[in-house]
């Protein structure tokens, strides 16, 4: 398979840090897959799809609710954290040369006691499914960034000192759950897709797709597109931008695309959540191997670089 599938289980969620040692099978593992397509299945992360198709079910009703309710939380309506909140069909073009992306987004970027959810009364268990989703995604993140440490030959706390404060306003990782409503074929734009041509901006993606629609396509180093279906159970993980340049072109941070549904499957909706993992605002990424590939970047102006061109 194109995208291999790694056994997480020594360090799944819940475990006891292993001995480096331990780890040496799956960090090689993983080192392969990201210096190969970018992409990997992990199997046996300690989160489960049942936990996935809550947070996806809560998700769809708040999606589900009238635009009035949920402009009350668009996306830059709080101060502590602008990229929190609601982003409307259209209101992002993720390959800025492509009309905007038809997808809704509801952003968590930070957990913050004053931060406005909807009221239980109307989406039952949204703040608390999502609070919950985002903390297990920071866990695993933390653990895949210890073996990809390792993987790299570094010391194992390597990138888990630079990612400290997940979920604080000086940390902008992101969990993203994402709806794509049913496409009218009457309305779509030319060139308008799902999702556009993009590479994640920051350190490492976890996508967890709904476990029934297809849709997500990554490019290959031939730049063919190949589908990259959900497998229940399992997360695909792949890495972004800054990690690419971190490790100077090392680790690949592919492109990938979620097209127009095919005729019969226009009625359908698709669902998934991404959990995006960026460096803490203040950390400056140069390139581990000493060399000026690319010039060092402070991790916040990369991803605000990059918001600049995607949000219309
Ligand atoms: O919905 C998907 O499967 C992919 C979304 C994606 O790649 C992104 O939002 O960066
Ligand atoms: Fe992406």
């Amino acid at each position: 398979m194109l995208v291999p599938i790694v056994d997480f289980s020594v360090y799944a969620v819940g475990k006891e840090q292993p001995t480096d040692e331990m780890l040496g099978d799956v960090a090689e593992k993983m080192r392969a897959a990201f210096c190969d397509i970018g992409f990997l299945y992990l199997q046996n992360t300690g989160i489960e799809q049942q936990e996935v198709n809550q947070a996806l079910e809560v998700s769809r009703k708040f999606f589900l609710q009238p635009t009035e309710f949920k402009m009350l939380f668009a996306r830059g309506s709080f101060p502590e954290q602008h990229n929190h909140g609601w982003v409307s069909s259209e209101g992002e073009s993720l390959n800025p040369e492509r009309p905007g992306d038809l997808k809704e987004a509801f952003n968590v970027s930070i957990l913050h006691p004053d931060l406005k959810w909807p009221a239980d009364e109307a989406v039952v268990g949204f703040h608390k499914e999502l609070e919950s989703f985002f903390q297990k995604c920071m866990d695993l993140s933390l653990r895949v960034m210890t073996v990809m440490a390792l993987s790299l030959g570094l010391p194992s706390d390597f990138f888990s000192t630079k990612h400290q404060c997940f979920g604080a306003h000086n940390n902008s990782s992101t969990m993203r759950s994402l709806y794509y409503p049913p496409v009218d074929p009457s309305h779509v734009k030319l060139n308008q897709v799902r999702c556009g041509e993009h590479s994640d901006y920051g350190t490492i993606t976890l996508l967890f797709q709904d476990g029934v629609t297809t849709g997500l396509e990554v490019m290959t180093r031939a730049g063919d597109y190949v589908s990259v279906p959900s497998i229940p159970g399992h997360v695909l993980l792949n890495l972004g931008d800054l990690l690419q340049m971190w490790t100077s072109d090392l680790f690949v941070s592919s492109k990938h695309r979620v097209p127009l549904p095919t005729v019969e499957m226009t009625r359908g909706t698709r669902q998934s959540i991404a959990f995006f993992v960026q460096p803490d605002n203040d950390v400056m990424v140069s390139c581990l191997d000493g060399s000026n590939k690319y010039p060092p970047v402070n991790a916040l102006q990369y991803l605000e670089d990059r918001f600049a061109a995607s949000y219309n």
